[in-house]
């Protein structure tokens, strides 16, 4: 099985996405430092911003690391650490993460670098 068969596409979540967080805000054990009213306050005012801009899915794919337009001295760096290619899910990872999308959310197999890709 490859990567791309296990990987389960990432998804880039709105800040509306935090509705269903408030709702489980109410679900904080009894005891917790967790408070749901501060919580809700904060989600209402982040949701009360224009924040409409979002994708369900990401299409771009950048088969290497030249392609995804890294700084010059990071791209150095990755060559010089021995990775000549980016796996499957570095290649649809990177950039969202660092066009500044508010979520970026991956899953795949372990050892497929899912770390590297946050790292990177
Ligand atoms: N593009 C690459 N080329 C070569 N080696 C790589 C590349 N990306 C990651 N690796 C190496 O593969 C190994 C696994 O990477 P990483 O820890 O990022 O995977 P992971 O998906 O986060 O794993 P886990 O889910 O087990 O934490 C590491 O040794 C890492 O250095």
């Amino acid at each position: 099985m490859d990567n791309l068969s296990i990987m389960n596409f990432q998804v880039y979540l709105p800040l509306t996405s935090f509705k269903s967080l408030s709702v489980m805000a109410g679900l904080a054990p009894e005891g917790s430092q967790f408070d749901a009213r501060q919580f809700d306050a904060k989600m209402t005012e982040l949701l009360g911003t224009e924040q409409q801009e979002f994708f369900t899915s990401y299409d771009e794919v950048h088969e290497s690391f030249d392609a995804m337009g890294l700084q010059e001295n990071l791209l150095r760096g990755i060559y010089a650490y021995g990775f000549e290619k980016p796996s499957a899910i570095q290649q649809r990872g990177i950039v969202p993460f660092c066009k500044g999308l508010d979520s970026v959310i991956q899953q795949a197999q372990s050892g497929t670098g899912k770390a590297t890709a946050f790292l990177l």
